[in-house]
């Protein structure tokens, strides 16, 4: 028996058909979403994810705004940026690509962001509104990552009310943000948080229905830790050089064997990334709907 494959880029693919027919309406209304990234310094990965938004952007009909500033800016530079794409009318929601340079201090960054254009969903205004709001409707952006993972999951068909959910590793963007999704009554799943001070891994995984694997660990998802049937996740994003092509890659978290145990596995490339693409553009769409009433 092979898991069946949740498939992260025909889903993100599909959302985005939505996306561009809402953008429509929202054109027809004289508003035009616009997402905003900033980007600090060169580093070639960061580089490429922006461009991907952007280039994700121009699909659905969003418009884009660049702020790229190099490796050496200040913490005021920085700041300056922010505070332009918070004033800037034409941008309804941006980000600003982490990780940022070592010396500048990202909370403080973060913070400066206008909660109502948050497209991450990180802000710690959305972030508390996602603890204090259990049991109502949250009208602000949510965490892209743990959005498009239960996005993907229920466009499976896969079971969430009851289900036992283990997460692996603490993050900001997924571990930790990830259970306050999943506990909100209207989805109603058990979660557990395990991480590096976890004293039996195993003993975790082997209870969950659905296990979340983000611990930036390649591999650390073996078969053997695995509950037959389960629904595993791959949200890791290590890198790694293929060693026939010599070319640098994705590896995730899930051990190819996992595919002989587990009912649905998400690949890596294809399962999560293009989700969480989906997912800000989501963002920036729905805080427009917002502005346009
Ligand atoms: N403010 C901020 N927000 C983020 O959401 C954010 C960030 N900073 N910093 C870095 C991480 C990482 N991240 C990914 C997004 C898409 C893919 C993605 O689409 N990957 C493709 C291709 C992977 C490949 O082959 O290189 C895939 O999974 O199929 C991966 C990783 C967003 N992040």
């Amino acid at each position: 028996m092979t898991a069946q494959v949740l498939d992260g880029k025909a889903t993100a693919a599909a959302i985005k058909g939505e996306l561009t027919a809402r953008v429509a309406e929202l054109a027809a209304r004289g508003v035009r979403p616009g997402l905003g990234t900033l980007l600090v310094g060169d580093d070639p990965g960061s580089r490429w994810y922006v461009n991907g938004k952007h280039k994700d952007c121009a699909e659905v009909g969003i418009a884009s705004i660049r702020e790229d500033l190099p490796e050496t800016a200040t913490q005021q530079e920085v700041e300056d940026a922010v505070q332009r794409l918070n004033n800037d009318p034409a941008c309804t929601g941006f980000i600003v690509q982490l990780p940022l340079p070592k010396g500048i201090d990202t909370h403080r960054v973060l913070e400066l962001i206008d909660p109502a254009k948050d497209a991450d969903g990180l802000h710690p205004t959305n972030l508390g509104r996602l603890v204090l709001r259990v049991n109502e409707p949250i009208d602000s952006p949510l965490p892209c990552t743990p959005r498009g993972i239960i996005e993907l999951l229920e466009r499976h068909g896969v079971e969430l009310a009851g289900a036992d959910v283990t997460v692996v590793g603490r993050g900001t963007t997924v571990g930790r943000s990830i259970g306050l999704l999943l506990t909100r009554r209207a989805i109603n799943a058990t979660v557990t948080l395990t991480h590096t001070g976890t004293a039996d891994l195993a003993e975790h995984t082997r209870n969950a229905d659905i296990i979340v694997a983000a611990a930036g660990v390649p591999g650390i998802i073996t078969a053997d830790i695995v509950k037959p049937g389960a629904v595993v996740v791959d949200v890791g994003v290590s890198r790694a050089t293929d060693p026939e092509t010599g070319k640098s890659r994705v590896v995730g978290d899930v051990d190819p064997g996992v595919l002989e145990i587990a009912s649905w596995v998400s690949p890596n490339p294809g399962g999560v990334g293009p989700m969480t693409r989906a997912m800000l553009l989501s963002n920036v769409v729905d805080t427009a709907e917002r502005l346009a009433g």
